[in-house]
């Protein structure tokens, strides 16, 4: 075969990454292609509200005062909001913002670089690609994203230089802060300090690195960054390269999330919920997109080990007054579910209610 054919051939063959940002980097882009018109019917209100913020360091108080009141903080924060901000966190803010960079430079690769890591599942352990799953997404959302699994094993993708280093590091500081957290919240739905870190084998925790890039849109009001859905897992640690963008549903209305740099976005996530048996929800939110600067967030999914089958706690379940209201599913499969279809408010978590 000529040179020049094989290329042809093995051009055509080549997967595409397809990514928003070289999209909406093309010069003349002013409107959106058909596919990423996002249509939304429910009324849409966005309001401004506070949510609340958790001081991390009053967990590890010497004082039990201290670490009481906090554990009521967190309790009425899980049951009113389901989001709230951790400050004094403990890990250094130019350690996150080191991973902003480094997912911007994975981003701002050549289509060649990133192709290497598209991942041939919704299971492989390093995936990248654009929308959520544009094989069967009806409407394309105007994201590029990166999903690392990071814990129990560690994956990296082989480049930007310094990405494994970075990564590596924050993953394992977020991993504390979210198991210290857990325990915090495990005593505020009345149960033992250790009891969901045990019972979720939180010392083998899957824990995924999702790394999402919103480039400018030129109809921002048409397009959707990611449409309304929950977590999966039992709590989601997030930071953003700017405010601006995610919206999380309170009593039906739109509510955006302000963070200032050095805060962490927390929010419970499905299996929490399955867990507390409804005490606590996963929340339903969103990213919206701009016309003016690019976006990036780093969200750190930390959930049981995949091999565990998360039931409601039998400690707060009794047959009479609170029934179980959801069934056991292994937490792999649910994963596996939630991927393979579309993002959907809650609908993964819809399929194993009782
Ligand atoms: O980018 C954001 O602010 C939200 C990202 C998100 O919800 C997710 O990755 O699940
Ligand atoms: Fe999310």
């Amino acid at each position: 075969m000529a040179a020049t054919s094989q290329a042809h051939a093995e051009t055509a063959f080549r997967p595409k990454l397809g990514c928003v940002k070289d999209l909406a980097e093309s010069s003349d882009l002013t409107s959106i292609p058909s596919k990423y018109a996002y249509y939304d019917n429910d009324i849409e209100v966005i309001v401004e509200r506070q949510i609340p913020t958790i001081d991390f360091s009053l967990l590890n108080s010497t004082f039990p005062d201290q670490r009481a009141k906090v554990i009521q903080e967190l309790r009425e924060a899980c049951k009113e909001w389901g989001f709230f901000l951790v400050i004094n966190h403990g890990i250094p803010e130019s350690l996150m913002e080191r991973m902003l960079d480094m997912c911007k430079d994975f981003f701002d690769q050549t289509e060649e670089e990133k192709l290497k890591c598209s991942g041939e599942h919704v299971l492989a352990p390093i995936r990248s690609g654009t929308s959520f799953n544009a094989s069967v997404d009806k409407v394309f959302f105007w994201r590029d994203f990166l999903k690392v699994w990071v814990h129990p094993q560690f994956h990296s993708p082989p480049t930007p230089a310094g990405f494994s280093e970075i990564s590596l590091e924050y993953c394992k500081r977020t991993r504390q802060v979210a198991r210290e957290l857990i325990k915090g919240i495990s005593e505020s739905l009345g149960l033992e300090e250790h009891y969901i870190d045990k019972a979720m084998d939180l010392e083998s925790c899957f824990q995924i690195l999702v790394a999402n890039l919103y480039p400018p849109c030129p109809q921002p009001e048409l397009a959707m960054g990611l449409p309304p859905h929950s977590d999966y897992g039992l709590l989601t640690l997030l930071i953003q390269s700017q405010n601006g963008g995610l919206q999380l549903n309170h009593n039906g209305k739109w509510v955006n999330v302000h963070a200032s740099p050095n805060t962490i976005i927390v929010n419970i996530a499905d299996h929490l919920e399955i867990l507390s048996n409804g005490k606590y929800k996963s929340v339903v939110h969103r990213a919206v997109v701009n016309n003016k600067a690019t976006r990036i967030s780093v969200g750190i999914a930390h959930g049981p080990n995949l091999e565990k089958v998360v039931t409601p706690a039998t400690e707060l379940v009794d047959n009479k007054n609170n029934p179980p209201l959801y069934h056991g599913i292994k937490y792999k499969e649910y994963l596996e579910l939630q991927q393979n279809n579309q993002l959907s408010g809650k609908s993964t978590l819809d399929r194993v209610r009782i």
